[in-house]
């Protein structure tokens, strides 16, 4: 895959272009974007947006001094973020959802998994998903800190193909144009290395954060993982028709691997196996060679404490290691409901958070 042949997209959107005045909450950028986007949904593709904005938008609203204290900023994310959400919603005709998240969320094995279905149930239902860092609840030391690279860890939460960062520059340039302005444009960048964060100044805009060094490092994590990443001036519309008409704008950031490969390198090496699962032949034969998710039905024994979210080994009845997983369930929550069938998960756990035990996008096979 090139550049346009992505499937899902995370879009995300800087403080420069929600708030160009530095405060209150403006459409002025935001109808290419919005139009790309309509456009994109159109020829089968799906977008998540990652918005920033919130503590600009909410600015005006709350008596503050000359620097923002840690409170003030929480309270203008508050109320800044309905306005925001509201902002974007209008240029659609169809539904947006909101979805808040901290570090700490995408840290923890269980709610990850929790961002991850809910994602997908969102996507597959047709809405927006619209995603800010959870800023008026965030401590300082619990926080992504920037969405650039909350854009990249929902890249790979969502399973994304492509990651767009809409700015107010063109992309990545030599040096800082704003200060050099002998500055080139870089069109491609094969690999991020040192050489590349070398090139990266901060921010001289006093409502963004992290200016292009958190660009690089987001661009660094997703084509690690198989995502391409592209940083473009979202403040000129243009760029958002050209990039309908297949010509390539911005600085692209070529990824390393495909998502397949880099995803299955993750579940394979990264995460530790913290228990097994046995499954009966059918289960087995539903899993290799159709592709399939695995249910409860096909399972005939649980080895080992885990939680949701955990990787798993799945073994066949015969002892053999056949793939890797992420279970939606305990192994306390499966030892009950092995053997049966999904629509019995309900009665015997009292919930039912997820039909299948681990779904087919969470699978390797070995
Ligand atoms: N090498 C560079 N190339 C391009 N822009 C750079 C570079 N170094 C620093 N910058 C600055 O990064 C800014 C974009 O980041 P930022 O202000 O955080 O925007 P956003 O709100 O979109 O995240 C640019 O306006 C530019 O001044
Ligand atoms: N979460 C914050 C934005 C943080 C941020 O990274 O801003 P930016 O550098 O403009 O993308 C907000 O909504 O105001």
């Amino acid at each position: 895959m090139g550049l346009f042949g992505w499937h899902r997209a995370v879009i995300k959107v800087g403080s420069a272009l929600i708030a160009p005045e530095g405060k209150d909450c403006s459409g002025q950028f935001l109808l290419p974007i919005a139009r790309y986007i309509s456009e994109c949904r159109q020829q089968g593709k799906e977008v998540i947006i990652v918005s920033s904005g919130s503590v600009a938008a909410g600015r005006g609203l709350i008596n503050h001094g000359e620097v923002p204290s840690i409170a003030e900023k929480q309270a203008m994310a508050a109320v800044g973020q309905t306005r925001m959400m509201a902002n974007w919603a209008r240029f659609f005709d169809f539904p947006c959802a909101q979805i808040l998240i901290t570090h700490d969320d995408l840290a923890d094995r269980r709610r990850y998994v929790n961002i991850k279905n809910t994602i997908r149930e969102l996507l597959n239902n047709g809405i927006l998903p619209i995603v800010n860092e959870n800023d008026s609840v965030a401590t300082q030391e619990l926080k992504v800190g920037d969405n650039d690279n909350l854009a990249a860890m929902v890249s790979q939460v969502s399973d994304a193909d492509f990651l767009m960062i809409c700015s107010d520059i063109d992309g990545l340039y030599t040096a800082d144009p704003r200060s050099n302005p002998d500055a080139q444009l870089l069109n491609t960048v094969d690999l991020v290395d040192a050489s590349i964060y070398s090139l990266a100044g901060g921010t001289s805009n006093k409502i963004a954060t992290g200016g292009m060094r958190t660009k690089i490092e987001a661009a660094e994590k997703a084509t690690f993982n198989g995502v391409h990443t592209l940083i473009v001036n979202g403040r000129k519309g243009l760029v958002f028709d050209k990039l309908l008409q297949g010509e390539q704008q911005g600085t692209w950031f070529k990824r390393q691997a495909s998502p397949k490969k880099a995803r299955k390198h993750w579940l394979q090496y990264t995460l530790k196996s913290q228990g097994q699962i046995v499954l009966d032949a059918g289960a087995e034969k539903a899993v290799l060679n159709k592709g399939a998710s695995l249910l409860s039905i096909g399972i005939t024994q649980i080895e080992g404490v885990f939680h949701k979210g955990d990787a798993v080994n799945l073994f066949n009845i015969g002892g053999q290691l056949i793939a890797k997983g992420i279970s939606q369930y305990s192994s306390i929550e499966l030892s009950k409901i092995k053997g049966k069938q999904s629509q019995q998960i309900v009665d015997i756990l009292g919930y039912c958070p997820s039909d299948v035990i681990i779904h087919r996008d969470d699978l390797v096979i070995l």
